[in-house]
């Protein structure tokens, strides 16, 4: 491999001494760099640890789960000879030894796994490139602005190489470990090398597999500093061993793999409706994908100066084809579902009887809508082992102080328990285990949560269940609650994957509304529905379905075709409905309008984004502290994080460097007037829903 390299560098024919002294320098420097880089898989080492591990996780996991028939057809997809790509969503670090596991247990190729040079602990990490870890920067340039080439270079040929003799690979494509516990936007380099791998004609077809762990409990415990913006600390050996002793002393529960259906990279591409496919024929031209493929291509790492935007956008839609499909695999954990259920239903607490019964409610909700759960048993036994891992500092119990008599009789005691409440602790910063948890279970409901949250936008906060009053009369018009929703999905787009790429946002959200209607949320004037009437509702769908496209071409905004409008259910138990669904997003739009309204503070000028995004976080966190915030996992670090990406993406905000070379964060010119400001302020303020 080393010789490749090299190769590629002696394609250029200069014999001057100065042109041959660089070379030689360069090659030294590919070499040692190479060297650093690659994995060493050594297979008897890797069947030792496998009969280590089948005696340790018994220790750490009561059982892994994974079904059969997917096991089943990842050894068919092995079998074909094609290399296979996994792709897993990252919560912890049991993720990649429990893959490897997996697949050694089933007697499928070991996967040579990218690894961050963080991981670099001495000891563990030549373990681990004997297990097939190899080794990369989490950053590719080692200076801002300032492109590694030869880096670049050593990793594009080290992978395109182990692709080429059919070796497996693995890689978290969120680039490390979920602090939230929800998916994080994925990066597109080292799947870009993949992607080029296969361009350039090194291989004929490559398998992408995304997989995705479920954890009732995480070896990591929590990431409540990381949440309140207290910087990671490097890990030492010492800590490392530690790690490892005190997690052999506890119990996690178990563990849920999914192996999703793997993809062809090459179906992917010549896919007419994918986007990937239809970048993919714009950049061909005229030329056929295979043409193409002998032509070969940029999209990597290590290419031209700069990659084109269109081969971005191909490598991107594909990141993200591959991520939704592994969070749509994902199994819902009994800790997940507790979790979910005291930040989205009981905030304020709950008897045991009611636990039970939202428990069943959410988790054939859950079922309802396709995706699996990774426990069984009657609600109030997994509720009780959940809340045991959760830890019972999340909880306190409370009886209701009223009546409370001393020396009751069996029957008041009885009656006393049934009446006690059980309360979730939301405060600072123990509401981030629970939001941890909980996050996993928001992909299930997302896009009639943003409907939902949409809903009150559009009636101007008037279908906030704070407002609601049951019996009320409210109409909505389809077509402002539609375009609100994308509205509301753009906004959070560094949070959520909400469509795969072969389909649009707009089908997904339309998708959302028909579940809104089929669930009576929101009726239309003839929901007694007699055969005509269904008709006339399909031939409203259909108009509506050509009247969105028609009205974002239309130049002065004026629908073509003309618009429904549904009324919203002010029965009691819609209205509890509504709340639910409102509530689910509620956290991470109350951080979106708090990131907002500071930027006022930018109006007196630039600041250095270390120092922005602490003043920001304080903010957070004193409003939190003060009791001014409606939800406490507003002030989460992520999600503050994540909305300064989207004030850059939509030019709100820009960032440049210092002479020094200090990163700094100033408003972007019209922002600076307050009046613009302001209506941005309010442009994300009107999805409040307290
Ligand atoms: C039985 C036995 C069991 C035991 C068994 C044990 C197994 C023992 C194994 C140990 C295993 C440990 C495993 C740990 C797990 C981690 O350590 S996770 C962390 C490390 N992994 C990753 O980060 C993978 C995903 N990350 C990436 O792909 C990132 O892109 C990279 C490669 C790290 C680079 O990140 P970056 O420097 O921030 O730069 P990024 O903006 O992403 O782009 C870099 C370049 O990629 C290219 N690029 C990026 N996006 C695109 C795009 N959309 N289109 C085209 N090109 C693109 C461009 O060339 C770009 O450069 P520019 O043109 O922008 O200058």
């Amino acid at each position: 491999m080393h010789k490749t390299i090299i190769r590629d560098c002696e394609e250029y024919d200069d014999n001057t001494g100065e042109f041959q002294l660089e070379l030689r320098q360069q090659e030294k420097l590919a070499s040692a760099i190479f060297n650093k880089m690659a994995s060493n898989i050594w297979t008897p080492f890797i069947r030792f640890t496998g009969w280590f591990l089948h005696k340790a996780l018994g220790h750490l996991l009561s059982s892994i789960q994974v079904h059969r028939g997917q096991i089943d057809m990842i050894k068919q997809a092995a079998e074909t000879g094609m290399p296979l790509v996994f792709l897993p969503t990252h919560r912890s670090h049991l993720d990649y030894i429990l893959l490897t596991f997996l697949l050694w247990n089933h007697e499928i190729q070991a996967p040579h796994v990218a690894a961050g040079d963080n991981l670099r602990i001495p000891f563990f990490s030549s373990l681990m490139c004997h297990l097939g870890g190899f080794f990369i920067r989490r950053k590719l340039d080692d200076v801002y602005g300032k492109k590694d080439y030869v880096y670049r270079a050593v990793l594009h040929t080290y992978m395109e190489e182990l692709l080429r003799q059919g070796q497996s690979l693995e890689f978290f494509i969120e680039g490390g470990r979920t602090r939230t516990g929800k998916a994080v936007v994925p990066k597109g380099g080292l799947l870009s090398v993949v992607v080029d791998a296969y361009m350039a004609g090194a291989i004929s077809d490559v398998y992408l597999v995304p997989v995705s762990f479920s954890y009732e409990k995480t070896l990591e415990g929590n990431f409540r500093s990381e949440e309140m913006g207290i910087p990671k600390k490097k890990e030492t050996f010492l800590q490392a061993v530690m790690g490892v002793w005190s997690a052999f002393r506890s119990s996690f529960g178990q563990v849920r793999a999914d192996f999703a259906q793997p993809m062809s990279l090459q179906e992917y591409l010549d896919s007419a409706e994918s986007p990937g496919g239809a970048v993919f024929s714009r950049l061909a031209g005229n030329d056929s994908p295979s043409e193409m493929r002998r032509i070969g291509s940029d999209h990597s790492i290590y290419g031209t100066d700069i990659v084109k935007e269109e081969q971005r956008l191909l490598v991107k839609g594909l990141a993200e084809h591959v991520l939704y499909n592994a969070v749509q695999t994902t199994a819902i954990m009994s800790t997940q579902l507790v979790a979910f259920m005291f930040l989205a239903v009981h905030r304020q607490g709950a008897t045991w009887a009611e636990l039970e019964k939202s428990f069943e409610h959410i988790r054939s909700e859950i079922l309802l809508r396709g995706r699996d759960v990774g426990f069984t048993g009657n609600a109030s036994a997994v509720l009780r082992h959940a809340m045991e891992l959760l830890g019972n500092q999340l909880f306190t119990w409370e009886t209701p102080s009223n009546n409370r008599k001393k020396n009751q009789n069996n029957n008041h005691v009885k009656r006393e328990e049934e009446r006690r409440i059980l309360i979730p602790n939301l405060g600072l910063p123990s509401v981030f285990d629970l939001t941890y948890y909980g996050s996993n279970v928001m992909s299930v409901f997302l896009i009639e949560s943003v409907l939902a949250t949409a809903m009150s936008a559009v009636s101007e906060g008037l279908a906030n269940t704070v407002h609601l009053q049951e019996g009320e009369h409210m109409v909505v018009s389809r077509q402002a609650l539609l375009l609100k929703a994308k509205e509301l999905s753009q906004l959070l787009q560094m949070e959520f994957i909400f469509a795969p790429s072969c389909s649009c946002l707009e089908d997904a959200v339309r998708d959302g509304l028909d579940s809104l209607l089929h669930s009576d949320l929101l009726l239309t004037d003839e929901q007694d529905s007699t055969s005509s009437q269904r008709e006339k509702q399909w031939a409203d769908q259909l108009a509506f379905a050509t009247s969105w496209e028609d009205q974002a071409e239309d130049i002065d905004g004026s629908p073509v075709v003309q618009d429904l409008s549904y009324r919203l259910n002010t029965a009691a138990t819609h209205i509890q409905k509504l709340g639910f669904l409102q509530s689910i997003l509620a956290g991470m739009v109350e951080a979106y309008w708090v990131s907002a309204s500071h930027l006022e503070v930018l109006q007196g000028g630039d600041m250095t984004e270390e120092k922005y995004l602490q003043s920001l976080q304080k903010f957070a966190i004193r409003r939190v502290e003060d009791g001014v915030a409606t939800r406490s996992e507003s002030c989460s670090s992520e999600t503050l994080k994540n909305s300064l990406k989207m004030l850059s993406h939509r030019k709100v905000i820009s960032h440049f460097f210092d002479s020094d070379g200090t990163r700094k964060v100033e408003l972007y010119g019209g922002y600076r007037d307050n009046q613009e400001l302001t209506r941005f302020i309010d442009s994300v303020g009107m999805f409040k829903t307290w």
